[in-house]
């Protein structure tokens, strides 16, 4: 650890500020210049030919978005410096700027150049001597702290030998309901997984707190600015537990520059498909089972059928559909490895020349000139139509499901290895909304089927083509204008200039496309994820580039991971590498004590994997006692309330409680995370962090969930405070925590 002290010093203060200040200088330059340029082309006007307005118009976006992404760097646009043993020294912040003469006067924080700062020690410190950590407010310099790294050879005569204050000052920061980024204060246990190299899969493990989620949003950014060439155009995937949770952290990205990457959940995986319903444990755990990828081959399987043989009216010619025929049609259908509806095309070829054969046959006169026409005729038959879609239905996936669950026999012969019991779990009627576990499914089920997908590859296709000439121009058009920073490439100008269609963004385009496939993919709180909906994400990234944070401690649902290497070595036949992240930033050091006390008496064989927290805060631990619930919450809630000091409070409740606690606490309805106070279960606060939980009724909690996963979660939630409310006795393991403080007995007693 370097010397470390803090004092404020007017000179080091007057020299960064003095940069600070052209540094901004040099921002509004920037602005003003792009804004001109915006105005210049807008005036041009709506007039001249096609080509020139969408070619105007997409000068116009890229001008917009370049001031777009100008603006959201305003907030601490410098956040660091280096000095170097060769006596250079390095400013680092959000974006790289040079000076009008291209002197660089900011290094992106994602630059091989801006790495020292976050990873340069006093036993490692490469060619830095000194690290400085910039606090700034509005365009003001507030605070300066120095880590001294070879005292001997730093020449600023006047440094501010400090600690982690700037980390330190981050973690004590009042909560506001959405995730910030870290940019400033990236730990290198933290850098060293967002740098990590693109390819292969990543799996980063850690407990509560340590920055899993920051990381892996901060990769995302890193990733896209290091090989912006290879994966902006295919884009970038990022899977979250809950849309709350992705409105939680919707702000990083864009406050890092990056606004391109896609984020959504398992249930909202499929477009067109809205997965409202809700079902138990049991039933998603069943819907989990990789053994679906079999049942469904079978479900698709079994719609390929031989008819008994039958005569057919063809007009006034009576034909004969022979199970013969029908076989090989099938056989050759089969042969073609396409999906069911694709293959089907093959299969009705067929068997309308095998049917024209015996037209042919029967009638004479006809001869080979004749079979368009006959072939025409078997179509319009109506006794041919039935009989072809007998042998090989037309499907669609929602359909296909539809039918399994509603229809007890077919689900029988489809799925013989679940039992009765797990079959009847399943049953239910068509048109029941889907549910999170239909959609990986319906997923698997519209893959074999190959719904839509010769209209949809064709059009890729003719769209392919189209936009390899569009780039082409628009490559040649930004070096003409020197337009091209960095920031633009000509994909994103191509993109609007499609003449024709609707004008979509590379993430708008992978949304609409169910066959998408991305350049890389981050999964968060990756342990939720049913062997299934693995299937599901990996389908979606061939290349297997990918991200994958969670913590297999805090997984609650049945169909989660209980170990990486138990739900992952088989799909990625072993090819993954493993990073652990080991300081916990978000919970006081004496909550997460108690709720590793509460994991180890709940389930000594798994003890939850190890974490050292970054702070502690006194009395952090808190619990009532109260004689009745309701009123005891509300209560409890009210006295935490009155200490928040604008920070944010979640009371956490056991699923069956839930609505009865939100009414009581006038907390229904969608959930708000900028609000005060929100009321969630266990499973709707995963990823989330808290000033202050109330928790109500842990034992319940645990006891309702089976596993101790939810209750761990719920108590790693928050910054600053966990309060205990319950009536029943609290669950084993905590009555031996130490610093546990007791308050009372009876809701009327002191809270604080
Ligand atoms: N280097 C850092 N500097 C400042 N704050 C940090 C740093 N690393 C993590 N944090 C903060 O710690 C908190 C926890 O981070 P995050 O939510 O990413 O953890 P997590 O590992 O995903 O947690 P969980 O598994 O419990 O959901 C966040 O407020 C985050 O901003």
């Amino acid at each position: 650890m370097p010397d470390q002290s803090s004092s404020g010093s007017s000179v080091a203060h007057r020299v960064e500020q003095d940069h600070l200040d052209r540094v901004y200088e040099r921002l509004d330059d920037l602005r003003e210049h792009t804004r001109s340029r915006l105005t210049a082309v807008r005036r041009s006007g709506a007039t001249g030919s096609h080509q020139n307005r969408s070619e105007r118009d997409a000068f116009a976006t890229l001008y917009e978005d370049r001031l777009a992404q100008l603006d959201a760097v305003e907030e601490r646009l410098v956040f660091g410096r280096l000095d170097l043993t060769d006596g250079e020294r390095r400013y680092v912040g959000r974006i790289g700027l040079s000076d009008a003469e291209q002197v660089p006067m900011l290094t992106d924080w994602r630059a091989p150049a801006a790495r020292a700062f976050y990873q340069a020690t006093a036993a490692q410190p490469g060619d830095v001597v000194l690290r400085r950590h910039l606090q700034t407010r509005h365009r003001s310099v507030v605070g300066i702290e120095d880590d001294v790294l070879d005292l001997d050879a730093v020449q600023e005569a006047d440094v501010n030998l400090s600690g982690e204050g700037a980390l330190l000052a981050a973690l004590n920061a009042q909560r506001t309901g959405r995730m910030g980024d870290i940019v400033a204060t990236i730990q290198a246990e933290q850098d060293a997984v967002i740098r990590s190299e693109l390819d292969g899969v990543l799996i980063v493990e850690g407990g509560p707190g340590t920055g899993k989620t920051a990381v892996a949003l901060h990769r995302a950014a890193f990733l896209l600015y290091a090989h912006r060439e290879r994966i902006e155009r295919s884009g970038v995937l990022l899977v979250g537990p809950s849309r709350v949770f992705l409105r939680y952290i919707e702000k990083v990205l864009p406050a890092l520059g990056e606004t391109g990457v896609v984020a959504t959940t398992i249930a909202d995986l499929l477009p067109g498909v809205e997965a409202t319903g809700t079902e138990n444990d049991e039933v998603a755990e069943i819907k989990g089972r990789r053994q679906w990828t079999t049942i469904l081959a079978a479900a698709v399987r079994a719609r390929q059928r031989v008819l008994p043989e039958q005569d057919l009216v063809v007009g006034s010619v009576r034909l004969r559909l022979l199970e013969r025929d029908v076989r090989q049609a099938q056989e050759r259908a089969r042969r073609s490895r396409a999906p069911h509806n694709v293959a089907r095309v093959t299969f009705v070829r067929h068997m309308l020349n095998s049917l024209a054969e015996q037209y042919a046959e029967k009638v004479p006169g006809v001869g080979e000139d004749d079979r368009a026409d006959i072939i025409d005729e078997l179509r319009s038959s109506r006794d041919v139509r039935v009989a072809l879609n007998l042998c090989w239905m037309p499907l669609s996936a929602t359909g296909l499901l539809e039918d399994l669950y509603a229809k007890p026999h077919r689900l029988a012969e489809a799925a013989p290895r679940l039992s009765a019991r797990e079959r009847r779990a399943l049953y239910r009627d068509r048109g029941t909304p889907w549910t999170p576990a239909d959609v990986p499914l319906l997923d698997e089920a519209a893959e074999r089927i190959g719904e839509d997908d010769e209209a949809d590859q064709a059009r890729t296709r003719a769209d392919q083509t189209q936009r390899e000439a569009e780039i082409a121009y628009a490559r040649e058009m930004l070096q003409q204008s020197g337009a091209g920073d960095g920031l633009v490439d000509a994909e994103t100008v191509a993109g609007r200039f499609a003449a024709t269609g609707p004008r979509m963004t590379t993430a708008e385009r992978a949304m609409a496309d169910r066959s998408w496939t991305y350049g890389h993919v981050v999964v968060d709180e990756a342990q939720e994820l049913s062997p299934m909906a693995w299937h599901a994400l990996l389908r979606r990234n061939p290349t297997r580039s990918m991200t994958v944070v969670g913590d297999v401690s805090q997984t609650s649902s049945r169909s989660g991971a209980r170990s990486w290497s138990q739900m992952l070595e088989r799909p990625l036949r072993g090819r993954y590498r493993t990073s652990t992240l080991t300081v916990n930033y978000r919970t006081p050091a004496r909550v997460m004590d108690a709720a590793r006390a509460m994991m180890i008496a709940a389930d000594p064989e798994h003890p939850p994997t190890p974490v050292t927290s970054a702070r502690d805060v006194p009395d952090a631990v808190v619990t009532s006692a109260v004689p009745e619930l309701l009123q005891g919450v509300a209560g409890v809630v009210d006295r935490e309330r009155a200490h928040l000091d604008g920070g944010r409070m979640a009371v956490l409740v056991p699923p069956s409680l839930r609505a009865q606690i939100a009414q009581a606490l006038g907390s229904e309805g969608r959930v708000d995370l900028t609000r005060e106070v929100v009321v969630l279960d266990p499973t709707g606060s995963k990823g989330l962090e808290f000033d202050v939980v109330v928790l109500v009724e842990p034992a319940r909690m645990l006891a309702e969930a089976g596993r101790p996963g939810d209750l761990y979660v719920a108590m790693t939630r928050p910054t600053r405070r966990l309060h205990l409310v319950h009536t029943e006795p609290l669950p084993a393991g905590l009555e031996d925590v130490q610093h546990l403080r007791t308050i009372g007995t009876s809701a009327a007693s002191g809270a604080r």
